[in-house]
């Protein structure tokens, strides 16, 4: 609770209805004095060292006020109410420098406490320690995932958070944890818009999706910038797991060409119209299927219909907009309008430089797909992955005893089910602590070449 050396400036206890949120029992208010002080000399008073330890400084309220008595004169307020308390060396600066003091009222109200300081004081206090403070942003939405012991007042915390964010349009909270084979929670409206359609930004891309269709979860930001910035813009990449494009999409605007699968009709829908909103509809081929089956069909596919190559940097909308502007002017003015050198044809691309898995829960499950991917093809086909592909598999550790063995335990699962041990380029980033005992990892590694090229056979003998 915030105590201002002499002010009080917490919320008062609340003594309005639990049924609902009274927001005029938050009002109180702080009798303090002031100084009634010339407009010319009100720089002087706020600047002064003397006046440091006496005048207001409490968060949104402004120091200086009208003085409706007397329109010649300002109000300097002091954060102290009985002149005893005011310190002797500021005392003395203000009867030498003022007209005088007064008395002044403070008044605090409901838009002044921060959401979190009116659900302090509206909660009862056996819940207060641990009430609910963050929520995570998507797009206009707000999702807080509440304990039992709150859901009594989820209607209220939900107007709180739409009351005290601009931003925020709607708030949800989260039903139950994520069960579904597409990875997305069921949620309930708390307050605000039953509208689920959010755009959010990441990455510099904008993203559109029906976050009560898709998976989407903005802590793993960084994990999509990380990966994202591995990859050169020449690249070729096939994410497995898509969604709706949090990797595929800033991939395609730094110039990869990607192959962007999603089993979730829904993902795959939304990951084509941020292709397009992003303007890499050209780059950014969207597939609908199950995982198992894009592994096996992508690195043939990539193959037999290239992509076309990387040519530099894509210039930005407004770059566009400003040469567009030029060359009109330059008609309208009778110029000649210059030549464009053709590019050099840069070489289609059609080999595969990366693929991404990220569905921590069972992404190691379909390791086996890629056995044979590159077997028993064209040779020229073959010849062309003189280096294999790079895997980068999210994953969650089991419960083991150590993170040693955790780690160990990751390698082993991904050597088994691939049928081969991992030799080249192999690392292991940490990305998130999901629960206690369960992280989420990435696991990086060089697809083995006697698993890529593996003759004859495209299941795992051991499943
Ligand atoms: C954890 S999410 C990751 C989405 C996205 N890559 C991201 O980072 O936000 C996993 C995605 O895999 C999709 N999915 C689940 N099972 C699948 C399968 N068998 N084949 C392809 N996609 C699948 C889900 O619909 C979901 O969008």
């Amino acid at each position: 609770m915030s105590r201002h050396l002499f002010l009080d400036v917490s919320p008062p206890p609340y003594l309005g209805s639990r049924e609902q949120l009274d927001k005029s029992a938050f009002r109180k208010t702080l009798p303090v004095l002031a100084a009634r002080v010339q407009p010319d000399k009100v720089g002087r008073f706020l600047k002064g060292d003397v006046m440091k330890r006496a005048i207001l400084d409490i968060p949104k309220v402004r120091t200086v006020a009208p003085d409706l008595a007397n329109e010649g004169t300002r109000l300097v307020l002091l954060r102290m109410s009985r002149e005893a308390d005011i310190p002797s060396d500021a005392l003395e600066f203000i009867k030498k420098e003022s007209n005088g003091l007064v008395t002044y009222d403070v008044d605090l109200d409901y838009n002044y406490w921060t959401s979190d300081e009116i659900l302090h004081s509206f909660l009862p206090e056996d819940i207060r320690q641990g009430a609910p403070s963050g929520f995570a942003i998507v797009g206009h939405i707000a999702h807080l995932n509440l304990n039992d012991e709150y859901l009594p007042y989820k209607h209220i915390i939900g107007e709180l958070v739409l009351d005290k964010n601009p931003r925020v349009r709607t708030v949800v909270n989260k039903l139950n944890s994520i069960d579904n084979q597409f990875r997305f929670f069921k949620m309930e409206l708390l307050a605000g818009e039953p509208d689920y359609v959010v755009e959010h930004h990441e990455s510099d891309c904008r993203f559109l999706f029906d976050f009560t269709k898709v998976y989407w979860n903005s802590r793993l930001h960084t994990e999509h910038e990380r990966l994202v910035q591995l990859f050169k813009p020449e690249d070729v990449v096939a994410d497995v797991f898509a969604g709706v494009g949090p990797f595929a999409i800033p991939a395609g605007a730094k110039g990869c060409a990607v192959l962007a699968n999603d089993l979730n009709p829904e993902s795959a829908k939304y990951l084509a119209i941020n292709a397009t909103n992003n303007r890499v509809e050209d780059i950014v081929r969207v597939f609908c299927e199950d995982g198992r089956e894009f592994i096996k069909e992508a690195a043939l596919r990539a193959w037999t219909a290239p992509f076309p190559g990387y040519t530099g940097p894509k210039p930005s909308r407004s770059q566009e907009d400003k040469e567009r502007r030029r060359l009109q002017k330059l008609k309208a003015e009778g110029k000649t309008l210059p030549t464009s050198i053709p590019e050099s044809p840069a070489e289609p691309r059609r080999k595969i430089s990366h693929f991404v898995m990220n569905l921590p829960d069972s992404a190691i499950e379909f390791l086996d797909a890629f056995r044979g991917i590159l077997a028993d093809k064209d040779p020229d086909f073959r010849r062309t992955y003189n280096i294999t592909p790079m895997i980068h598999c999210h994953c969650f550790t089991r419960e083991v005893e150590s993170v040693a063995t955790a780690e160990n335990d990751i390698y082993k699962r991904v050597e088994e089910k691939l049928g081969a041990p991992l030799t080249s380029e192999v690392s292991l980033q940490f990305v998130r602590s999901v629960a206690p005992n369960k992280d989420m990892y990435c696991i990086s590694f060089r697809l083995p070449p006697e698993v890529a090229f593996l003759s004859g056979i495209q299941e795992n003998p051991r499943r």
